[in-house]
């Protein structure tokens, strides 16, 4: 028994000796492909080289899971995959990536999900905050919710998009489950912190558990975490690691109103990437409410060059007062194609301020499509 361990165990010895040498080996052509890059670029421009190339690494994960023969779950292998992909990120530059914060948060979740641990994460106060420090060049990517598939769209995101420059690099989507943490128990919680877009998702717990009891709405669901690790008989609704991190008790898990709870996220920078075999585009434009049917008009466009839509919604223009911006998202073409410029031209002729957010690989999961 005890030989044949030991036989096993040098076999492992022998086969980390060869994936070492194959990593790095992986790790020199990364190397090479960040030289390639910044030579591609203008020398004056080499900073703005862009190291996260979300369609690649789309490829990647795709092919890594057809080659994949077992016994090793697709879910690991890819795991692996992605601190391999984030260490040669790394490798090429120094990347900060900006996330609403503090740790704990399901944007630090998404983001570390999309980008591995080797790369550098820079925490911020607020969505608003993530925006700034991908527009002053602080951070070269940013992570902000934009949709909750049971509380619908992150308003200061959509908001945020209509002033800022910034661009829709890639999207991720993250499942979400809530959990009720506290140093106290459920009858003595006084007051309940949590984000809006959280509380909005856990409104059947909160009925049912806590009728009546101050809700307090916070910049993010792990600021609640910590608020709540601060006052004796508060409570935190939030993801479960904030019971570890900030030192609390799980009181109730899973009290989102609906299990397969699911929030987009976008990775924001000052550009988007070339084309893939799958892109959504996301625009916006102004309607001119003196012209009747403008919207309808608008639509149509979409419709007459067969384009799917897969999102749309409207907001304040908060650049004219009784203007609205309308957000619409497209599957199955890019921001750059031919198809996208004629959309373009069409909607100039009923619509104002009209420009692309962002186009990026289509990622949504299996049953989404
Ligand atoms: O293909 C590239 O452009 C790379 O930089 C290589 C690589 C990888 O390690 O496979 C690394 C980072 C990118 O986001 C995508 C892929």
């Amino acid at each position: 028994m005890s030989l044949n361990l030991d036989t096993l165990r040098l076999q492992i010895d022998s086969l980390d000796h060869k994936l070492i040498a194959l990593l790095n080996e992986r790790a020199q052509v990364s190397l090479d492909i960040g030289a390639a890059k910044k030579d591609a670029m203008d020398p004056q421009d080499e900073d703005n080289t862009h190291v996260y190339i979300p369609g690649r690494e789309k490829q990647v994960f795709e092919k890594v899971t057809r080659l994949n023969p077992g016994p090793l779950a697709p879910e690991s292998l890819c795991a692996i995959y992605r601190e391999i992909m984030s260490a040669s990120i790394a490798l090429q530059k120094d990347v900060m990536v900006a996330y609403l914060g503090p740790v704990g948060s399901f944007s630090h979740d998404a983001s570390i999900k999309r980008f591995g641990d080797s790369v550098q994460y820079a925490s911020q106060g607020s969505i608003a905050d993530v925006f700034d420090a991908v527009e002053r060049g602080r951070c070269q990517y940013g992570v902000v919710p934009f949709e909750n598939s049971i509380a619908g769209s992150v308003v200061p995101t959509l908001d945020k998009f209509v002033k800022s420059k910034v661009k829709i690099r890639a999207e991720t989507y993250l499942p979400v489950h809530h959990y009720l943490l506290s140093k106290t128990t459920t009858e003595a919680i006084r007051r309940v912190y949590s984000h809006p877009v959280a509380l909005a998702q856990c409104q059947t717990f909160l009925n049912e558990h806590l009728k009546g009891i101050e809700l307090v709405p916070c910049a993010s669901t792990s600021e609640a975490a910590q608020l709540a690790s601060k006052e004796k008989f508060a409570a935190a609704i939030c993801s479960q690691v904030c019971a570890e991190i900030y030192g609390l008790d799980i009181l109730h898990a899973n009290i989102e109103d609906q299990q397969d709870n699911t929030t987009r996220f976008f990775i924001i920078s000052d550009a988007w990437d070339a084309p893939t075999s799958s892109d959504k585009t996301l625009l916006m434009f102004t309607v001119d409410h003196r012209l009747p049917g403008a919207l309808c008009d608008g639509l149509k466009v979409f419709k007459d060059h067969s384009l799917n839509l897969t999102k749309i919604d409207s907001r304040p223009s908060l650049l004219r007062p009784w203007h609205y911006v309308f957000f619409v998202e497209c599957a199955g073409v890019h921001g750059d194609s031919e198809v996208m410029n004629k959309v373009i031209a069409e909607l100039h002729k009923f619509c104002l301020d009209v420009k692309i957010v962002g186009t990026y690989p289509d990622q949504r999961p299996q049953d989404l499509n």
